[in-house]
Formats: C-alpha cells, structure tokens, sequence
C-alpha cells in the first residue's frame, strides 16, 4: 500500500470520536464510520459532540456495498471486539491494513487470525485524556499514537500510515520495538485503570496522592516480572517513568475503566488483571495485587459470566 484514501473506523467513543473527527478533516481521506442499524439511528437521533462540537460523521452500515478500506481502525472495547471484527468484512480487501487502538496485548493477535493474509499494525494511544458521557466526547490532549510493525515485513505500511496520521495532525511515534512499547501501555493500564477503577479517581487524585500512586505502582510490578519472564525488557524506570505522562494530564480526566465503572458498563478487567493473573500462573509469577483488584473490580462493575474466577 502507498497510500490511504479510504479509513473505516469502528467505535465511535472516547478515542474513536477524538481521533475520527481529525480524519474527517484530513485532506485526501475518505471516513466511514461503521455502525449497526441501532446505533446508526441512535446517533443520529442524538448527534455525536467532541469538545462541545457537533460532528457529522458518515455513518454507515455494514450491510452497505463499498470499496475496501485501505485503513481499518478498531476503537471498540474488548468485549466487543469479535463482533466489529465480523462487521468490518465487507471494508477488507487483500490490501487493508488493520491497526487496533484497543488496550491490552490481545486485539492484534485476534484480528490477525481473522484476516491472516493482511497486514496488522501494532498500535496503542499514549495520554490521551478523552472522557466520553454518553455521545459528547471531551479532551484536552490527543496525546499521541505509537505504532509500528512487529514483523519487520512491512515498512511500506507504516509509511503510508505515517502520511495519513500527519494529514490528520495526529501526533505519532514509530518505535523500533512496538512489543516492547505495547507491553509498557499494558503495565500502565494494569497500573492506573484498574487502581482508577477502585479508589474512584481522577487523574488529579494520582498526582496530588504518593499513596494512590503506590496502588498503581504495585499492579504495575506484577507486570514487569511477567514481562521480564518473557523477555520483554521492562523495569522499575518504566513504573517510575510514568509519572511524567501522568502530570501532563487534566487533573479532572479519567481512564477510560473509571469511567466504564461510572457508566454501569462492563470493564476490561478480564483484559488487565484476568491476563496478568493467568499469565502469572502460567509462568510461576506471584500476583496478589491484581487477584485484589480483579475480584475488587468485578465486584463493582458489570462483567461477563464466563471468566477468570469461573473457571
Ligand atoms: N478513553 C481513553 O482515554 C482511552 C481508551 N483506550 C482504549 O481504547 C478502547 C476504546 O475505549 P473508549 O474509546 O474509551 O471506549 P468507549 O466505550 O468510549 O467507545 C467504544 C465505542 O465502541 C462502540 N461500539 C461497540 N461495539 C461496536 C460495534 N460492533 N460497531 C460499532 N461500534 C461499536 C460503542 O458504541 P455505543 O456507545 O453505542 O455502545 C462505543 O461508543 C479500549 O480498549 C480502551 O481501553 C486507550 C487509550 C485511552
Ligand atoms: C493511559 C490511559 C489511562 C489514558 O490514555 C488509558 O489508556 C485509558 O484510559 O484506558
């Protein structure tokens, strides 16, 4: 591929909307927004806001016949993963490349098995503060995109996808190692999210609070010795590290687990603790922190009934 036209996006919330609105707006792109009938009537009924600002995004229904994507953009949660996967069929063609904004380790690996012959970008946003209340989405920064390709094999791919993030003026890195980059994002949603989620705090709580940041720090450790098992060369400077981002931020932000805690919507524990857990089992790491914070969570948020703890 050399370049992108034509970018289907699935999820239009927090990071869906921030991020569509900039593609909307970028010369040379073509957005659709992919939308089950329901939500396309719900949307419409409602109207989409980013920052106070209507947006009139093209909603469109898989049912419709068009040209394949050359961008395919996952901002769904993880439990809706599989269903956006089979919605999106119709936009993939041999030359679409996937990339995934989903938090966790998971999402490339399972859109990778749905389309085996494209390519799938690593991707993740770093500091991004997106809050979402129903349809009006608000941030103070787009933070940035780090992506790249973890099999070496396509630099052609994050070439063009380097041109249409740039058009969009969305902020990007390309590091050498995106598994390492994903692991790290991981650490961190382990850390903040899932502490966010008990203690009901802002980021403002996290950067006022050397306590509050403990219960992040602690989650995150577990992390760092399951990806130290596995040869991914995390350490304590990265737990540290993360300070700095966490200061940028509004001091009024939530992750995006709070706020699905606040919403009565299920959270993506089984994606945080439920994988350091089953990880840590796996190779002989202790995780007392994050069997906490899984039950703890699960406790006060919708969850599916299949999981961890059932099996
Ligand atoms: N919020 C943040 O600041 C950040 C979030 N992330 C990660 O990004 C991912 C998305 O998070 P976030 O944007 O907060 O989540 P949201 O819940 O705000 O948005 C997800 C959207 O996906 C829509 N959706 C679900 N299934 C489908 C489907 N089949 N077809 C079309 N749309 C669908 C939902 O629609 P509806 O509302 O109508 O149900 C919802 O609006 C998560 O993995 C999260 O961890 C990463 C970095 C920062
Ligand atoms: C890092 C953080 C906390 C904000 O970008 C996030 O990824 C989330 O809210 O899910």
């Amino acid at each position: 591929m050399t370049s992108v036209h034509r970018v289907t996006l699935v999820g239009l919330g927090a990071i869906g909307a921030s991020y569509g609105e900039r593609l909307l707006a970028a010369p040379g792109v073509e957005l659709r927004v992919l939308v089950d009938e329901e939500r396309k009537r719900r949307y419409e009924q409602s109207g989409v806001r980013v920052n106070g600002r209507r947006i009139d995004f093209p909603l469109m229904v898989p049912a419709t016949s068009v040209e394949p994507a050359d961008l395919v953009i996952f901002c769904v949660k993880y439990d809706d993963l599989a269903s956006a996967i089979e919605m999106v069929r119709r936009h993939a063609g041999p030359n679409t490349v996937f990339m995934s904004l989903l938090n966790g380790i998971a999402s490339e690996d399972e859109i990778q098995a749905a389309f085996p012959e494209n390519v799938v970008l690593h991707a993740i946003s770093v500091a991004i503060d997106a809050v979402r209340e129903g349809r009006d989405v608000r941030y103070s920064t787009l933070g940035y995109i780090s992506f790249g390709d973890a099999t070496g094999r396509h630099e052609d791919a994050v070439r063009a996808v380097r041109d249409v993030l740039d058009r969009a003026g969305i902020a990007y890195e390309t590091p050498e190692d995106i598994l390492r980059v994903v692991w790290w994002k991981f650490m961190i949603n382990v850390g903040i999210n899932q502490a966010s989620a008990v203690l009901r705090a802002p980021y403002g709580v996290f950067q006022r609070s050397e306590d509050a940041r403990e219960v992040m720090r602690m989650a995150m450790r577990e992390v760092v010795a399951i990806a130290q098992k596995r040869g991914i060369s995390l350490s304590e400077d990265d737990v540290r590290g993360f300070d700095d981002i966490l200061n940028r931020m509004s001091p009024n932000g939530k992750t995006s687990m709070l706020q699905d805690v606040e919403a009565g919507r299920p959270t993506e524990v089984e994606q945080f603790a439920g994988t350091v857990i089953r990880l840590g089992a796996e190779l002989g790491v202790p995780t007392p922190v994050n069997q906490l914070l899984y039950h703890a969570i699960r406790t006060i948020a919708p969850h599916a009934k299949m999981s961890l703890a059932s099996v």
